[in-house]
């Protein structure tokens, strides 16, 4: 598979600054990353709703939204999304809302005349025991991680959704799969939310408190790859630029650390002085998910934020931002 599906016509994106994008999602960390780099890059005409102003679980509401507004591109950065304990004490909501959204979302803009999509998933998706770094055709080859398997089956629907439109429509939908993104605008919930923000929060409030230890989930022992959310925001202005194909691609910084080394970096970059303490009744949740994203930079993609330097940069956003 060519970057390019010759079934299906392909639409430059960065040649029409002024057409009419819709970022679904963007207050928040991603949607957020896409409108800074859709502004810098010069696009006049993002159309943005916040979740108060339009529920996208509800398929009438989006339907009339793209009744009126017609988008021309619609990238969907909306989901219901969270980390290893949200994932696993709200299955229902996992599935549930990540299906409306992206089912209402996609259906709606080919009805209305969208000339291309660009859907969100996650290395999620992947098989729990897949071969590492592991390769789009990964995907469906083996049972999931547990902890996050519902989630997982609404972002293989998604990715299907969009082959299914491509096929059956000749209509220009393609998915991109994240490896774990951070990075300014992340949800920095004591439990809901992924590891990175969750630590940098518990460092900062310790070393504020004075506190003598952290407590960290887990054993330290699985591996992530990490992605500052500046990266991913390029990679998807790439790849609605140079990408129209059925299958999905990978988007990661080919770098993976242990959770113990995130943890000591980001002791280090928060000024923390006390100790690490593990507390092993935590799920450790997929033992490693290091993707192969050389299909992605084979295109001509890479990522340029080292875990260091982005992590300096997101606690700087979070002292000016969120610890108010
Ligand atoms: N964060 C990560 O590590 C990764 C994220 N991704 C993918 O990137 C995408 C974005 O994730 P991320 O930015 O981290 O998530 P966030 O939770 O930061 O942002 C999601 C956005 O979607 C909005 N939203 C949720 N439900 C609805 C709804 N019913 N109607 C309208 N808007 C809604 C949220 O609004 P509100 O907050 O008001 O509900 C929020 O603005 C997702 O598809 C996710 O799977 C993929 C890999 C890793
Ligand atoms: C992006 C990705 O995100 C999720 O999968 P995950 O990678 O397992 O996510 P996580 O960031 O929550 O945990 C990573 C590791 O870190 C450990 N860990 C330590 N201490 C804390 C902590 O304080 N909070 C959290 N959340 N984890 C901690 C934790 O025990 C685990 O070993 C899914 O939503 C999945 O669907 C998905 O797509």
């Amino acid at each position: 598979m060519g970057s390019q599906d010759n079934n299906v016509a392909s639409n430059s994106f960065l040649a029409y600054k002024s057409a009419k994008v819709f970022v679904a999602g963007h207050r928040g960390l991603v949607g957020s990353a896409i409108v800074r780099k859709l502004t810098q890059l010069g696009f006049t005409n993002l159309v943005l709703r916040a979740h108060a102003e339009l529920d996208l679980t509800q398929q009438s509401d989006v339907e009339a939204f793209f009744a009126t507004e017609k988008p021309e591109f619609v990238i969907v950065a909306a989901a219901k999304v969270g980390g290893i304990h949200a994932n696993n004490t709200y299955p229902a909501d996992f599935i549930s809302i990540n299906l409306q959204i992206q089912t209402n979302v996609i259906d709606s803009a080919y009805r209305h005349g969208s000339k291309k999509l660009l859907f969100l998933g996650s290395s999620c998706i992947y098989p729990k025991f897949a071969p590492q770094p592991i390769p789009e055709d990964a995907l469906l080859t083996g049972p999931l991680e547990p902890t996050n398997e519902w989630y997982a089956i609404a972002k293989i629907a998604g990715i299907k959704m969009c082959q299914a439109y491509r096929i059956q429509h000749k209509w220009d939908a393609i998915s991109g799969m994240p490896t774990n993104l951070y990075g300014p605008h992340d949800n920095f919930h004591p439990e809901n939310s992924h590891v990175l923000p969750a630590l940098m929060r518990r460092f900062h409030e310790a070393k504020i408190n004075g506190a003598k230890e952290v407590v960290v989930w887990g054993t330290g022992s699985p591996l992530r790859e990490f992605l500052h959310v500046d990266d991913l925001a390029d990679a998807v202005v790439f790849m609605m630029e140079k990408y129209s194909g059925l299958e999905h691609l990978n988007i990661g910084s080919g770098k993976e650390v242990t959770i113990k080394e995130l943890a000591e970096l980001m002791k280090e970059v928060v000024g923390f002085e006390g100790d690490l303490v593990w507390d092993a009744t935590k799920p450790d949740g997929t033992p490693r998910k290091l993707m192969d994203s050389s299909k992605l930079a084979s295109l001509g993609w890479t990522p340029k934020v080292s875990l260091k330097d982005g992590l300096v940069d997101t606690y700087k956003w979070y002292l000016e931002n969120v610890n108010l």
